[in-house]
C-alpha cells in the first residue's frame, strides 16, 4: 500500500535521507525507529508532501506521488498525525472535528468510512470533552484528537510522528493500542518513534534509521525475540560519529528550504482513491 523506493531527501545543510526503501503492507504497522536527527520527521513529511524529495519514488496503492502537493497527497489517502499534535489551543474538540470533517473530505471517493459519530464511539473520551478547548485537554486527549482529525480525512495510509512522546506510560499504552486497532481495520500505518519499546509493542515490522539510512528492517517478532540486539544498534547509532554532511545534488533552494524533486516521469493525475 505504501512504498518508498530509494527515497533521497535533503535540505540546504545536506542530505538527510539516503535511498530509503520501505514497503508497508495494508493493515500493518511499520515502525521506523531512530535517534534524534536520524531523519524520521523528514521521512513522514516527505511522504505527506511537505518536503520534496530530490530522488526516488513514493507509491500509494501503486500510484507514484513523490513531489505532489500535500493536498493532492492527502486526497490520495494519506493522513498525517504530526509530532507535537498541533491542536489549536482556542478551538474546542467539536470545532476541530467539524473542521476536519469538512464536506470536501467526505466527498472523497471511498472516503465514507470515518464520521464524527464513529470517531466518538471509538474515542469516548473525546465525546466527554467536546466543549473543551485544545489547551484544556491533557496530552493524551490532544493526541487522540490529532488522530481523530487525521482519520476524518479518510486515509488509507496513516503517518504518525512520535505519538507517544511526552505521554505517561499508561496513556502511551492507550495510544499504542489505538494504533494497533486502526491497523486491524485495514489502515496502513507508518509510525516513527524514538523509543524502541513503543515500536516493539505495536509494530508488525521495525526498521532502524541511522543518519538517514535504513540499517535494519525486519518483522517485529524478530525484534521482540531479541530486543537487546536492536537496542544495542540504536545505542551504537547514538555514540557513533555522525558522517560529514553531503550536499544535495542540484540544490538551488534557500537555506532551510526543502529541495526540489527529480522529474519522476509519472503523470500527476489519478491521485484519488480508486
Ligand atoms: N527544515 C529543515 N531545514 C534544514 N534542516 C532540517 C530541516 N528539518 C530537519 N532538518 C535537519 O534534518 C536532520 C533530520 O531531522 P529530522 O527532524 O527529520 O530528524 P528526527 O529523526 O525526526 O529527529 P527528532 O527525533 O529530534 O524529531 C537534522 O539534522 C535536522 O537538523
Amino acid at each position: 500500500m505504501l512504498r518508498t523506493e530509494r527515497l533521497c531527501v535533503g535540505y540546504a545543510g545536506g542530505i538527510v535521507l539516503h535511498e530509503v526503501s520501505l514497503d508497508v503492507a495494508p493493515g500493518t504497522v511499520q515502525a521506523v525507529v531512530g535517534r534524534n536527527g536520524a531523519g524520521k520527521t523528514t521521512l513522514v513529511h516527505t511522504v505527506a508532501g511537505l518536503v520534496r524529495p530530490y530522488g526516488g519514488r513514493i507509491e500509494i496503492g501503486g500510484t507514484q506521488v513523490a513531489g505532489r502537493q500535500p493536498h493532492r497527497i492527502a486526497r490520495s489517502g494519506v493522513g498525517l498525525v504530526p509530532q507535537g499534535r498541533r491542536v489549536f489551543s482556542r478551538l474546542t474538540v467539536a470545532e476541530h472535528l467539524a473542521l476536519a470533517a469538512a464536506p470536501w473530505r467526505a466527498a472523497t471517493p471511498g472516503g465514507e468510512g470515518w464520521t464524527v459519530a464513529r470517531i466518538l464511539e471509538l474515542l469516548p473520551r473525546l465525546a466527554v470533552r467536546l466543549r473543551h478547548r485544545g489547551d484544556q485537554l491533557s496530552g493524551g486527549e490532544q493526541q487522540m484528537l490529532a488522530i481523530a482529525r487525521a482519520l476524518l480525512g479518510q486515509p488509507r495510509v496513516l503517518l504518525l510522528d512520535e505519538p507517544c512522546e511526552g505521554l505517561a506510560p499508561e496513556l502511551a499504552a492507550r495510544v499504542r493500542d489505538l494504533v494497533g486497532a486502526l491497523a486491524r481495520t485495514g489502515l496502513t500505518v507508518l509510525l516513527v518513534e524514538q523509543q524502541l519499546h513503543h515500536a516493539i509493542a505495536v509494530a508488525d515490522r521495525i526498521a532502524v534509521l541511522e543518519y538517514g539510512r535504513v540499517v535494519y528492517d525486519r518483522p517485529a517478532d524478530e525484534a521482540r525475540a531479541d530486543p537487546g540486539a536492536l537496542a544495542a544498534m540504536l545505542s551504537v547509532a547514538a555514540v557513533a560519529e555522525p558522517p560529514a554532511p553531503r550536499p544535495v545534488p542540484g540544490l538551488w533552494a534557500d537555506p532551510g528550504q526543502p529541495t526540489r524533486p527529480f522529474a519522476t516521469g509519472m503523470s500527476d493525475d489519478a491521485d484519488r482513491h480508486p
